[in-house]
Order: C-alpha cells, then structure tokens, then sequence
C-alpha cells in the first residue's frame, strides 16, 4: 500500500518511519525540504508539494504544527485541494480544533475527495513503535480503507461519529494531560521546598493510585533537568488553549486549565516552547523564585 505523509516533524517522521519498517510505501513532503533527506534514505519518496503528494497517493496523512499549518497545507499553493479528487482521501492527525477540522473536511469534500480526522494520543515513542491511540472522526469508508495503515501507526482507533469528535476529544484528553503536568511539577517543587527528597517522592507516586506512565516516564527526567522534546511545550500549551476555547462554546467553567494554561504560557515567554512540555516545571519553579 502506497500513502502519503505531509509533515515531518517529531511524530510525521516517526510515523513515517514505522510505515516504511512495516514495507508501506510512503511519499513524504516537508515545508523545510531537507527534513524529507533522512526517509529518502530509508526508502521513502518525495513530493516537491502536498500537491504533488496527493497526485501520487491515494490517502495522504497529515501531521503538522497546529491550525494554521494545518490549513495552510490544504488550501495554499500547491496544497492538498490542488489534486484531491473523487477516489482519493486525506486524513489530518494534526491536534486542532473542531472548527479548523470542519474547514479541512468541507476543503476536501467540495473537490470529490473523502476526509477523516484522525489525531493521535501517544508522543515520540509510541509513535516510534505503533502504538498510538487514534482518534478518528469523519467518513467511515475512509476509516476503513486506511484501516492496514492505521493498524501500524496505532495499538487501538476509535472511530466517534462525525468530523470534530475526534478533535474534541483529542483536546479533552491533552488538558487533563497538561493540568497533571502542572499538578505535578507544582508537587515536586513542594516536596523539596518543604525539605523533603523529590526522588522519594516519585517512589511513593509510584506505588500509589496517583502513578501512571505521565509520571514514571517524565518524573527522573525532570529531577535531572533534561527535557529533550518528544511532545513540544509549544504544542502543549495550543493544546489547552484550543481547550479552553472547546469549554467556552460550551459554557463550561474550567479553572484548573485556565491557571494550567497561564503556567504553560509563562514557560514559553521563558524561551522553553521547544523543550518537551515537562519543561513548564521550569516555569513553577521561576514563578515561586518571583513570589
Ligand atoms: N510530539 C508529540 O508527542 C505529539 C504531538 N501531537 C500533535 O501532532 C502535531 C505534530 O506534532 P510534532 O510532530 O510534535 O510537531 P513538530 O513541531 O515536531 O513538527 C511540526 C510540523 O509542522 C510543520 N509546519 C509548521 N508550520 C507549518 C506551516 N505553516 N506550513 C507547513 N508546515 C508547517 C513543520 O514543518 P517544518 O519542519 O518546516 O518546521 C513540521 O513538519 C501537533 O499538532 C501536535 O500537537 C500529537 C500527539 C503527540
Ligand atoms: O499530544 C501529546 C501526547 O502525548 O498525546
């Protein structure tokens, strides 16, 4: 099966990867050209354009930034719209928001091509490996058809109805993920700042009902201050801000995500948007140095 992939970043290119180690081939597109050299080594081909990728394919994946990059491949020059057509589908596993979502699908759908929104929950390894939770929403006969390549990429897909599910709950799952973040970093900062040691804070978190592979597999990391990026604390934090716009709409009061999203926004005025999010650690602790 051939597919294509636009976007080439942490997790386009780890997916990218696993396709290809699992004999797919895959026509990879980067905005910044020279990302799509490594692939080339491992057997993928390139498109000089989404465009072009579309033309070659007959499902292209997405995985960019955020919304606007996520439009951006779709409805500029030489984007997706160019070339999708009746019999061809294009799938974003961009995290954005169900308005963006909705745009991409009518963009695809106005030109005879089918759509399915398909984010992802899981970061840099499980991305790796193929394991990744899919979230997809849209048309089911897409879901079906991409249903070999979605079995690599993930452990587990759902599919939840009609286009904007699967972005919703992408943004309810990534609150709740950056508030324990927040949560926690806030922990470690008061178990040491009380005198006690934060490694044997991890232990006790760990063989209690608080532990979960969030906390074992960032907590050492942390203590050492090594933030080497596998999920963005740039991404992060559009995640809980798309969030909060998700609560707004509906009139939902979430003040844990809203002081969450103040702690991770302060990171990123701290020059930490492109370590991993567990760097917004670095932000509770400056913030209790400033009162
Ligand atoms: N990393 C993670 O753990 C996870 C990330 N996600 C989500 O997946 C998406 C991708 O994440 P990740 O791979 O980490 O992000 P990266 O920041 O590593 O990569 C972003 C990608 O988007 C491209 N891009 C950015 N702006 C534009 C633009 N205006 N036009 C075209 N392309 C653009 C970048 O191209 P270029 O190389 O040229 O800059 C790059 O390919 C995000 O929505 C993120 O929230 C979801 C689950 C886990
Ligand atoms: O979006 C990030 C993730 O780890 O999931």
């Amino acid at each position: 099966m051939e597919v294509g992939l636009l976007g080439l970043g942490i997790m386009g290119k780890a997916i990218s990867m696993n396709l290809l180690r699992n004999g797919f081939k895959v026509v990879v597109w980067n905005r910044t050209l020279s990302k799509c050299d490594e692939l080339v080594a491992h057997g993928a081909t390139v498109g000089k354009s989404p465009a072009e990728v579309v033309k070659k394919c007959k499902i292209t994946f997405g995985m960019l930034a955020d919304p606007p990059a996520a439009l951006s491949v779709v409805f500029d020059k030489g984007g997706v719209l160019e070339q999708i057509c009746p019999g061809k589908g294009y799938i974003d596993m961009s995290t954005v928001d169900p308005e963006t979502s909705a745009k991409i699908s009518e963009g695809v759908t106005s030109k005879g091509g089918v759509f399915l929104e398909a984010p992802v929950s899981g970061s840099k390894q499980p991305a790796e490996t193929g394991q990744l939770i899919i979230l997809t929403a849209g048309e089911k006969a897409l879901y079906d058809e991409a249903t070999p390549a979605l079995n690599v990429i993930g452990k587990k897909s759902f599919f939840l109805g009609q286009v904007g599910n699967g972005a919703k709950m992408k943004l309810v799952v990534n609150m709740i993920m950056g508030c324990v973040m927040n949560s926690f970093s806030e922990g470690l900062v008061l178990a040491e700042k009380s005198g006690l040691n934060p490694h044997t804070l991890l232990d006790v978190l760990d063989l209690g009902a608080v532990s979960s592979p969030l906390i074992r597999g960032k907590g050492p990391a942390m203590l050492q201050s090594n933030y080497s990026p596998a999920f963005p604390l740039k991404h992060q934090q559009k995640d809980i801000r798309l969030a909060l716009g998700l609560g707004d709409e509906n009139a939902i009061s979430m003040p844990i995500a809203a002081a969450a999203n103040e702690t991770f926004k302060k990171a990123r005025s701290l020059g930490l948007g492109d370590l991993d999010f567990s760097a917004v650690f670095e932000a509770v602790k400056d913030l209790q140095r400033l009162s």
